[in-house]
């Protein structure tokens, strides 16, 4: 069965559908370089609203396993593809890629010239773009929708060591390797609401508070920033992806956004305190106004190489600070996981951040 991707400039390419074959969608079309990981990828809450692209030629070939979700389902709106596997290996492996978009109702496109079509992104900028069954004209591609949706109601906490840390995290579309990483280095966990109070979150008796990843512009998040403000005013603080935009636009720095966003999982960035370059893995499309920082309590301390965008934030004399990469990897390299251990120290020790 055919698929139609057509692009918010007109172009169009013709595919073969896979996952949910009847459905039809619009969304913003981005791409990751990411070789691995399809699975955590796609179940990543900050790709909400978006069609993903994969650029690496082969996709699906391990299969799906019961570990790798980063949120209960698939949260992308639909994938391209230049091949999805038809064999499948992995001794993990419970389905296909096929079988696990079907089931989350959401719809692929395979047979793509993804390269040809990175191209395209890469020179007009992340655009919007529709799958559908029958060729569309390039009309109407209002795709604005509320992300709001992707944050569970529930708060749970995970209980650990013996006399674990307390942190408190800001659910903005969190993925699961987050909450896992800071289990795995002792913490104990509650999830709260993006829009809890800070007396709610006080009446918690944090020992600090995780600014989660998530989908979206950070400037529609404006109702969490007093909030954050008073938080950093109290406790250690660390910000992840959306959490280091907001850390940023909390303290009167600004957000922009990027033409193609960086998705990928070997980002080189140089932490700017000790020169050091740690590989990352990265997924936005908003970015820090670097230049926009000077004027705040806050200081720069992290690059991207190749394009200088301001990976890492701190406020100086606070245990505060952020990094607009994923130190919990999943998928990519763990170079960057001591973050975690960093903020746990700061808890303890209540001291300034050195190597964010
Ligand atoms: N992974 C994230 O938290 C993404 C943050 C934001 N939605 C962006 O695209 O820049």
């Amino acid at each position: 069965m055919k698929k139609y991707l057509t692009l918010e400039n007109g172009d169009q390419f013709i595919g073969t559908a896979c996952g949910d074959l009847s459905k039809e969608i619009k969304g913003e079309l981005v791409f990751t370089t990411s070789m691995v990981g399809y699975q955590e990828t796609l179940t990543d809450p900050s790709y909400t609203n978006q069609i993903i692209t994969f650029t690496y030629p082969l996709i699906g070939n391990y299969g799906i396993s019961l570990h790798a979700n980063q949120s209960p389902t698939v949260a992308a709106s639909a994938v391209v593809m230049q091949e999805l596997a038809s064999t499948v290996f992995h001794y993990q492996s419970v389905m296909t890629l096929d079988e696990f978009l079907k089931k989350a109702g959401v719809p692929g496109i395979a047979g793509i010239d993804t390269r040809q079509l990175t191209k395209i992104i890469r020179k007009h900028g992340t655009m919007k773009a529709s799958l559908t069954n029958q060729p569309l004209a390039a009309s109407s591609f209002n795709t604005t929708q509320s992300v709001e949706s992707v944050v569970k109601s529930a708060t749970f906490s995970t209980p650990q060591a013996e006399k674990p840390d307390h942190v408190v995290l800001m659910d903005f579309g969190v993925k699961t390797n987050i909450v896992e990483s800071l289990k795995n280095f002792g913490a104990n966990v509650t999830v709260v609401t993006p829009d809890a109070s800070f007396e709610s979150i006080s009446a918690l008796h944090p020992d600090g508070i995780l600014l989660s990843n998530g989908p979206g512009n950070p400037e529609d998040f404006a109702d969490a920033l007093p909030v954050i403000r008073q938080l950093q005013d109290t406790y250690p603080l660390f910000g992840i992806c959306l959490g280091h935009q907001l850390l940023a636009l909390a303290n009167g720095a600004r957000t922009y956004k990027m033409v193609f966003g960086h998705r990928g999982i070997n980002h080189p960035v140089k932490n700017l305190l000790t020169g050091e370059v740690v590989i990352t893995s990265q997924n936005h499309g908003y970015a820090v106004d670097v230049d926009s920082v000077e004027d705040t309590p806050l200081e720069v301390t992290a690059l991207e190489i190749n394009d200088k965008t301001c990976e890492g934030l701190r406020y100086p004399g606070r245990p505060v600070f952020s990094v607009q990469y994923h130190p919990e990897a999943a998928p990519g390299p763990h170079e960057a996981t001591r973050l975690f251990s960093q903020f746990i120290d700061l808890m303890h020790a209540n001291g300034g951040v050195e190597n964010a």
